[in-house]
């Protein structure tokens, strides 16, 4: 009994530990979540700052502002063309679980390009960085080309 509590003082008088604890148990907590529909009617946008500060629960996207929309985006080499279109596939499966989906592109044989956000509201909501936490909890790595791409288990 000492012990757990000697080793949970240590902790909890480690802030760096029990930051690192904090910010897991949040990065659970969004991969966890479920989408809202986009039609629901307070829906609101988040604003670039509040974006910016929930881009580390999502590690390997980007924040991007195409002509005045913020969007998620996020690359990945596949080995193959077919190989692309079944990471396409592994995506939908989660889009439609959540009702939200993103925009998908495979370019040059084997780019994939993921762009997330809320048409609904032409911008970011938190249904955006719940389904990009999603996808990066997939398990794709057998798709991947081991050359290029980042890693796609990302401490999702
Ligand atoms: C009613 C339902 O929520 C809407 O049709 C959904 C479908 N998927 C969606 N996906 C995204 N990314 N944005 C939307 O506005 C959206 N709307």
């Amino acid at each position: 009994m000492i012990r757990t509590f000697q080793a949970r003082l240590a902790t909890l008088s480690n802030p760096s530990i029990s930051l690192s604890r904090t910010f897991c148990r949040t990065m659970e907590v969004l991969s966890t979540k479920k989408c809202v529909p986009c039609n629901t009617k307070d829906l609101r946008t988040l604003t670039e700052e509040a974006a910016n500060q929930l881009m580390p629960q999502v590690s390997g996207w980007d924040l991007v502002n195409d002509g005045g929309t913020l969007k998620l985006h996020r690359s990945w080499k596949v080995k193959t063309f077919t190989k692309g279109l079944e990471f396409f596939q592994e995506v939908a499966n989660v889009a439609e679980a959540e009702g939200h989906h993103p925009d998908l592109h495979l370019v040059g044989w084997n780019n994939v390009k993921i762009d997330i956000w809320t048409h609904s509201v032409s911008g970011l909501t938190e249904n955006d960085f719940i389904l990009a936490a999603k996808v990066n909890g997939l398990d794709v790595q057998h798709l991947l080309s081991e050359k290029l791409s980042r890693p796609a288990q990302t401490g999702a």
